[in-house]
């Protein structure tokens, strides 16, 4: 599995301790300031729970909550579940609730309703991609291409499935996925954006390089959804599976998705046909008969509390524009690296995460000396990133609650911690 590429050092001398160092900081805040009371989202903030004095860039690890998730988790414990009981499953709309909430994550995703189902892990629903799409593929491939830098569990789920369909993994980094396609090929399993570089990968070529060699598209959303357009539909995408704890807010541990091209779920044959994607569930019947369209994707019981809390965590997106989200994500890394660029003494960190908009997700990758104490200093002093072993510092901007004076406050203490340490 191969490590990120380095798209560079952050040059910049450091001078923070020189008059034109403080004449610069102090044209970071302004630019912060202007570029916050000019954002169109930035009354979104308002619907989350945040800590004050704390900076939180975790998003791409596990969303904070939204203001009105305990008042609805209250009404489902209290009165749903409480008062209603067992009537719930249908009078509170319990047993829809992975289909109706998969709408709404596909509308988020490109996906057109009646595509997307909500439930199990996303580790869950990988299994379930993976072999559907090698019983789907051609007969007599026998290869799942692997994005070589996948975060781990897609790697060891595609490793078991390829054993149970007779297929062998081959690791190729991602870019070159389309290229590496070929006559063996049965499928191929993707991430959108790479969990340590933040590095965005080329879904509609990868996409369209597949289709050419007749091998199937699964995609990797968990870090991609949320954060950045994603058109499934329009992209031909076969396919997907993502979390929801991350950009969606769903809480921890909340259900992942599975999307399946709608021409394809006919073919679909589940390698989990538990008995909520029966077509008459309450038949009670012993021969398995599969349901129509994306119900096919369902196991066993909905989770329902943490499906419904994310059912509310989706209304944060009322009246959100996908594309502003991005507007915001790529000026708030540009603004973040800028800062970094200016405040950080020289040497002491490197970006891992690409320059270039096209092929950068919503998070920045520092690589530095000693980076699990770097952050846990970080932590300490209220900016909440995350540690990938060895020398990755992670930041996820999160575009509907963060602002850019977070941004430059992150590096501000950044630079503070890295004085500090040799
Ligand atoms: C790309 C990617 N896939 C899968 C997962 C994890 O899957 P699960 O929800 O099964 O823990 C993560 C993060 O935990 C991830 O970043
Ligand atoms: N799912 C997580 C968890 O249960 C505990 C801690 C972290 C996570 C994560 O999501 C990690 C994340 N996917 C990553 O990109 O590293």
């Amino acid at each position: 599995m191969s490590e990120p590429t380095t798209t560079g050092p952050l040059t910049q001398p450091h001078a923070r301790a020189t008059p034109s160092a403080t004449a610069a900081a102090g044209g970071l805040a302004a630019r912060a300031a202007g570029l916050d009371a000019a954002d169109p989202l930035a009354s979104v903030r308002d619907r989350f729970e945040l800590v004050a004095d704390e900076v939180y860039l975790d998003g791409n690890s596990l969303g904070p909550p939204t203001t009105r998730v305990m008042e609805r988790l209250s009404d489902v414990v209290g009165r749903e579940w409480g008062r209603l009981g067992i009537r719930s499953w249908d009078g509170s709309g319990w047993w829809t609730a992975p289909e109706r909430i998969g709408d709404r994550v596909g509308a988020l995703v490109g996906a057109a309703p009646g595509q997307v189902v909500v439930g199990d892990s996303t580790s869950v629903n990988v299994f379930k991609a993976l072999v559907a799409a090698v019983r789907m593929a051609p007969e007599g491939r026998d290869e799942i291409l692997v994005d070589a830098a996948t975060f781990p569990t897609d790697g060891y789920i595609a490793e078991s499935a390829a054993r149970m369909t007779g297929c062998h993994v081959r690791p190729v980094p991602a870019a070159e996925i389309g290229a590496a396609a070929g006559e063996r090929t049965a499928a191929a399993l993707v991430n959108h954006v790479d969990y340590r570089s933040g590095r965005l990968h080329d879904l509609p070529s990868v996409t369209a390089a597949l289709h050419a060699a007749g091998a199937l598209a699964v995609w990797d959303l968990c870090h991609s959804a949320g954060a950045l357009p994603v058109a499934l539909d329009a992209d031909g995408v076969d396919l997907a599976v993502g979390c929801t704890y991350k950009y969606l807010n769903g809480g921890p541990g909340s259900p992942a998705y599975l999307y399946v091209r709608r021409a394809l779920q006919p073919r679909f044959d589940s390698p989990l046909p538990g008995w909520n994607s029966h077509a008459d569930p309450f038949g009670m019947a012993p021969a398995y008969a599969p349901g129509d369209g994306a119900v096919r994707g369902r196991v066993g019981t909905p989770e329902i509390l943490s499906l419904l809390a994310l059912d509310t965590a989706l209304d944060a997106w009322d009246g959100v524009a996908v594309a502003d989200v991005r507007a915001k994500s790529l000026a708030l890394t540009d603004f973040f690296l800028e800062c970094v660029d200016a405040l950080v003494p020289a040497g002491r960190v490197e970006s891992v995460t690409p320059q270039e908009h096209a092929e950068r997700g919503s998070q920045v990758s520092l690589r530095c000396h000693d980076a699990g104490e770097v952050m846990r200093v970080l932590l300490e002093r209220g900016v909440i990133g995350d540690h990938r072993r060895p020398d990755i510092l992670r930041f996820g901007f999160t575009p509907l609650y963060t602002r850019f004076a977070d941004a430059l406050q992150a590096a501000r203490v950044l630079a503070d911690v890295l004085e500090g340490t040799p």
